[in-house]
C-alpha cells in the first residue's frame, strides 16, 4: 500500500516506520525541513525505544521515505494519514490549526480513489467537517476516516504493533476493507479492529485518555488521604488491584500526569462538553487534582527546609514525563523546575535522555551533569521525578557520601521506606508516612 504519513512528531514518525516494518511504501512528510532533513541523513529526532533500528532498516529496504513536499507525497499515495499536532488552546478547547492547513493544502492533489485517514486526536465533529471541507475544495466526495492512535511514548513501537485493538471510523465498507487489511499483520492474535462511525471513534480516543487520567488522579487523591491518615497508598494501591473489576493498571500514585496527552485531551473533552451543555464534573476534578499534584513535591519540600529554598542546593533526577522517552512536554518536572527556581533553589539535573530538551528550556539556569551521581555533589537533598530504571538501585553509601544531607524526594515510590530509614536517610513520598533514621 502506498501511504503519506503527514507530520513526523511522535505519531507520525512511529506509525509510517511500522507501516513501512509490513512491506508498506511510506513517505513521512513534515513541514519542519530540519527534521526532515535529519530523517534524510540516517537521524532519528526522537528517543523512542526500538524506532532507530526499525527506521534504519526500512530506509534501507527503500519503503520509507522523507520529504517536505506535501503534493508529492499526496499525489503518489493511496492513504493518506493526518498525524500533525492538536494542542490546547489557552480555554483547554483545540487547536486545530495545522489539521486545517493540511486539509487545504492536500485537497487539489489527492488521487480519486485517495483514502484520508485522521490519526491526530481531535474532537467528535472533526471528520464530518474535514468531510464537508474536503467535498467543497474538490468538488467530490472524499473519504475520510478516523483511526485514532493509543500507543504510549516510551512503548510506542511495542504498544503499534501489539496494540490492545485498532479503532476505525468510516462511512464505507469499503474503506473498512482497506484499513482491516493495512493493519491486519498487527492483530494476529485475538485483538480486533472495532469498526464504528466516525464520531464513535472520535470520542472512543478522548473517553479512553479520559478514563486513564481520572483512574490516576483518583489513586492520587486517595495518596493524599493515606498521607493524612497514617496508611500507605502502596499497601491500598495492592489491596483494591487485585479486585479484578478494578485492576492494577495506571493506579500508580505520583506527581500527576504529564505528556502531550492526557493534560489536553481531559481539557478539550471538557470543552466540547461545555460546548453541548454537559458540566463535565468529572473531568473538571481530574484536571484539578492533577494540577495540586504536579506542586506536591516543592510543597514537601518546602515543608522541610521550613520554606527558604535560597540557599540550597536540589539534584533532581528524572526530566521527561514519564521513562522511556525524552519527551518533556506539561512534564511534572518542569512544574517542580519552576518552583523551585522562584524560591531561589540551586539546581543539579539529570536524565538519561531529556538533558537537550531541558537544556534548550532553562539553559544555564542550571547545572546540567553528564551521570546521574554527578548530580548528587553537595546537594542537600534528592529529588526523584520520573522513574527511569537506572535509578531503582543506586549505590546509596555513595548517595550519602556525595549528599551534604541524606534526604531524598521520591515522586515515584521507588524504595522502600523502611529501608530507607534503616540506611540513614530521611524518606519522603507519596501517599506514605515519612520516615527519619
Ligand atoms: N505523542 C503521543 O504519544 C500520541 C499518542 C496518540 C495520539 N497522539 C495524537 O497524535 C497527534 C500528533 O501528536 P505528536 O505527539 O506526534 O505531535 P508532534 O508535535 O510530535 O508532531 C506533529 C508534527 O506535525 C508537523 N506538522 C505540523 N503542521 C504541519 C503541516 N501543515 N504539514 C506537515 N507537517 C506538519 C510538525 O512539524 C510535527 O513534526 C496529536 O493529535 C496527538 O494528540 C499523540
Ligand atoms: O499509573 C500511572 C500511569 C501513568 N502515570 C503518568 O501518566 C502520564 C502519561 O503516561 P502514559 O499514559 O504511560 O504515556 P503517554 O505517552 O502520555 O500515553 C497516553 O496518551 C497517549 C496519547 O493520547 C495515548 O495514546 C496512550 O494510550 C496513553 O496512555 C505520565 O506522566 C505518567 O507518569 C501515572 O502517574 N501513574
Amino acid at each position: 500500500m502506498r501511504i503519506a504519513m503527514i507530520g513526523t512528531g511522535y505519531v507520525g514518525l512511529v506509525t509510517g516506520t511500522c507501516f513501512a516494518e509490513t512491506g508498506n511504501d511510506v513517505i513521512c512528510v513534515d513541514c519542519d525541513a530540519e527534521k526532515i532533513r535529519l530523517l534524510q541523513a540516517g537521524g532519528c529526532p526522537i528517543y523512542e525505544p526500538g524506532l532507530e533500528e526499525l527506521l534504519q532498516r526500512n530506509i534501507a529496504a527503500g519503503r520509507l521515505r522523507f520529504t517536505t513536499d506535501l503534493p508529492s507525497a499526496v499525489r503518489w499515495a493511496k492513504l493518506i494519514f493526518i498525524a500533525v499536532g492538536t494542542p490546547s488552546r489557552d480555554d483547554g478547547s483545540v487547536d486545530l490549526s495545522a489539521l486545517w492547513a493540511v486539509v487545504e493544502e492536500m485537497a487539489p492533489h489527492l488521487a480519486e480513489d485517495a483514502i484520508v485517514v485522521i490519526k491526530s486526536t481531535a474532537p467528535v465533529g472533526t471528520n464530518a467537517a474535514v468531510t464537508a471541507r474536503l467535498r467543497e475544495l474538490t468538488g467530490r466526495s472524499v473519504d475520510v476516516a478516523t483511526n485514532p492512535e493509543f500507543l504510549k511514548e516510551g512503548a510506542a513501537v511495542e504498544d503499534f504493533m501489539k496494540p490492545d485493538r485498532v479503532v476505525v471510523g468510516a462511512r464505507r465498507e469499503e474503506v473498512l476493507e482497506i484499513l482491516w487489511d493495512l493493519y491486519q499483520p498487527y492483530l494476529r492474535t485475538d485483538k480486533p479492529l472495532l469498526f464504528m462511525s466516525p464520531e464513535s471513534a472520535e470520542m472512543t480516543k478522548y473517553a479512553a485518555n479520559a478514563m486513564l487520567a481520572t483512574k490516576i488522579s483518583f489513586i492520587n487523591e486517595i495518596a493524599a488521604i493515606c498521607e493524612r491518615t497514617g496508611a500507605d497508598i502502596n499497601d491500598v494501591r495492592r489491596g483494591i488491584g487485585h479486585d479484578s473489576r478494578i485492576g492494577f493498571a495506571f493506579l500508580f500514585p505520583g506527581v500527576g500526569y504529564g505528556g502531550s496527552c492526557f493534560p489536553k485531551d481531559v481539557r478539550a473533552l471538557a470543552a466540547v462538553a461545555r460546548a453541548h451543555d454537559v458540566t463535565p464534573r468529572i473531568l473538571e476534578a481530574t484536571h484539578q487534582v492533577n494540577e495540586h499534584q504536579k506542586g506536591i513535591l516543592l510543597r514537601k519540600i518546602r515543608e522541610h527546609f521550613g520554606g527558604a529554598l535560597s540557599d540550597k542546593t536540589i539534584a533532581i533526577w528524572g526530566l521527561s514525563f514519564k521513562p522511556g522517552t525524552d519527551d518533556i512536554r506539561e512534564a511534572p518536572s518542569l512544574v517542580l523546575i519552576d518552583g523551585l527556581l522562584q524560591h531561589g533553589a540551586a539546581l543539579r539535573v539529570y536524565d538519561p535522555e531529556a538533558m537537550d530538551n531541558v537544556r534548550k528550556r532553562y539553559g544555564n539556569r542550571l547545572t546540567y551533569c553528564q551521570h546521574r551521581d554527578e548530580a548528587l555533589d553537595d546537594a542537600d537533598a534528592l529529588v526523584i521525578v520520573t522513574e527511569w530504571k537506572q535509578f531503582v538501585h543506586p549505590d546509596f553509601d555513595e548517595m550519602k557520601r556525595r549528599l551534604k544531607r541524606p534526604v531524598i524526594f521520591d515522586g515515584r515510590n521507588i524504595y522502600n521506606p523502611h529501608r530507607m530509614k534503616d540506611l540513614g536517610f530521611t524518606y519522603y513520598s507519596i501517599g506514605r508516612p515519612p520516615v527519619r533514621p
